[in-house]
């Protein structure tokens, strides 16, 4: 008998994911009902749903894993609400950039994934969570958080051309806005020391954008971030990093950006400046980043063994100046 015979699992699914088809939900529900799971699925209906859905749903059952099936801002949402939750997260990859999943070597053949969730295997991460002024429940995020240029992407985005270009259409985004207009610059305070910046990346992981290395670390076992603070904008420099990402280089030492590490990032400036996390909109400054209060237990393959932990530096040497 299978390890996972048995086994209760909610599935949440985003029909509007980047890669949902109604055929491939079919089958992946098939291959979990072969390797002998229970599976219940619920699709959502509008942006936020799937927090309501697993709320409601862990109110009255107690299954043994929920699948978040959509991309990171579905996996964000569903975390929300999984946070006290005695059950383990698992994912399904099906949006358009599955910057998490690619991060956690989360199979993205369905048969694969399924023989993962057979297998049961877990680890913990650290999630992050973003504070606004107009928040009374602080928002949770897995992979990372971006404030200034990055929240002006999500809010300019549009989500026709998303879904048809996929990742193609930030990219469209970020230069329609880099020569458009000035962004204004402003504060970044990571662990107290103050920087003056036009984006400020706060990640988990390594990974941006899909498969590109921004980092060289991944914190998700720890409650500590990757900082990235782009001091001035230049479209040269942004379309010069990413042919270096494409080429999986990792961005190199550059006046124009700081790379370190911190665990309390706090953004403010005298006009409201917009933030995402996990790709979607999540308000404006004043807002402050930490480390959630509880881990999460998510299926996925055993974690590499962890390079030595990075202590606070800076790859431009920038980070003990205050701005
Ligand atoms: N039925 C729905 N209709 C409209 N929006 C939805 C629906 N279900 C979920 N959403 C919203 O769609 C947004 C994006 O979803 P998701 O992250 O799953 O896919 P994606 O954008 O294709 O993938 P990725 O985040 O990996 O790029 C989320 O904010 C989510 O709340």
């Amino acid at each position: 008998m299978s390890q996972s015979a048995g086994r209760h699992l909610l599935l949440v699914v985003n029909p509007t994911a980047g890669h949902y088809t109604e055929q491939r939900l079919t089958n992946f529900v098939q291959q979990l009902e072969h390797i002998g799971c229970d599976v219940q699925v619920e699709l959502t209906r509008r942006q936020g749903h799937s927090t309501e859905i697993v709320r409601s749903y862990l109110a009255r059952n107690t299954p043994d894993i929920i699948i978040a099936g959509g991309g990171d801002g579905t996996i964000a949402e569903i975390a929300q609400a999984m946070m006290k939750a005695p059950c383990a997260l698992a994912l399904w990859p099906i949006g358009s950039a599955n910057v998490l999943a690619r991060e956690l070597h989360i199979p993205f053949d369905d048969a694969e994934n399924a023989a993962l969730l057979a297998r049961g295997t877990r680890r913990t991460v650290w999630p992050g969570q973003i504070t606004t002024a107009e928040q009374t429940t602080p928002t949770l995020f897995l992979q990372m958080a971006g404030v200034g240029l990055d929240g002006w992407i999500v809010q300019n985005l549009s989500p026709m051309l998303k879904k048809h270009t996929g990742r193609v259409a930030y990219v469209i985004a970020a230069l329609q806005l880099a020569l458009s207009r000035p962004l204004p610059p402003f504060k970044t305070r990571v662990d107290g020391i103050s920087h003056r910046t036009v984006l400020s990346i706060i990640s988990k992981g390594r990974l941006y954008g899909g498969p590109f290395a921004l980092f060289h670390h991944n914190l998700h076992h720890q409650p500590a971030f990757s900082v990235l603070l782009l001091h001035r904008l230049n479209p040269l420099l942004i379309i010069w990093q990413m042919i270096m990402m494409r080429l999986k280089r990792r961005p190199s030492s550059n006046p124009a950006f700081t790379i370190l590490t911190g665990e309390t990032i706090i953004c403010d400036h005298t006009s409201p400046i917009p933030a995402q996390s996990d790709g979607d909109f999540r308000g404006v400054t004043p807002l402050r980043i930490t480390s959630a209060p509880t881990l999460l237990k998510i299926i996925a393959p055993p974690q590499p063994v962890a390079p030595s932990t990075p202590s606070q530096r800076s790859t431009s040497g920038r980070n003990t100046k205050r701005r």
